[in-house]
């Protein structure tokens, strides 16, 4: 599985998004250490805020069988340019993802880059971040 295969995962992954509200899908796929790939979608509800991303519906989807860890994702949706993962992915990303995993951005037609996930938030809020009086309670 090379990256452009992945991304291939994340683009077609976009066709199980169920986006009645944004017309805009977005595909993740993730790669485990054994070459499987988790694919995902956005899911959308008629109360907007509740709408799951594509990244996390793939990460979820790994997590729960204890999929863990996670080798790479791609992620796609029709931008100008690679598409760019909300902030609230990025978070979910930085807690369950290797800060140096790889992380690769595309759109439909083909316009990719790299990155990785300590890239794409820097600082991200953590465990030890929590004070001492929290882990009392
Ligand atoms: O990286 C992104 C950005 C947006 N969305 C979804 C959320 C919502 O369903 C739609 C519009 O924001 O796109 C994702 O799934 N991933
Ligand atoms: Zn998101």
């Amino acid at each position: 599985m090379n990256q452009i295969e992945l991304i291939t995962e994340a683009i077609n992954a976009r066709s199980q998004a169920y986006v009645p509200y944004s017309n805009f899908q977005v595909g993740a796929a993730l790669l485990l250490e054994d070459g499987t790939v988790i694919q995902g979608a956005n899911i959308e509800n008629a109360a907007y805020s509740l709408a799951n991303c594509a990244e996390r519906t793939a990460l979820f989807r790994a997590y729960h069988p204890g999929h863990k860890p996670f080798k790479a994702m791609a992620i796609a949706a029709d931008t100008p340019g690679p598409v760019s993962p909300c902030g609230a992915c990025r978070q979910v990303l930085a807690e369950l993802c290797d800060p140096d995993m790889p992380v690769f951005l595309s759109n439909t037609t083909g316009k990719w880059k790299k990155t990785t996930v300590q890239e794409l938030l820097p600082g991200f809020f953590k465990a030890e971040d929590m004070n001492e009086s929290r882990k009392e309670i």
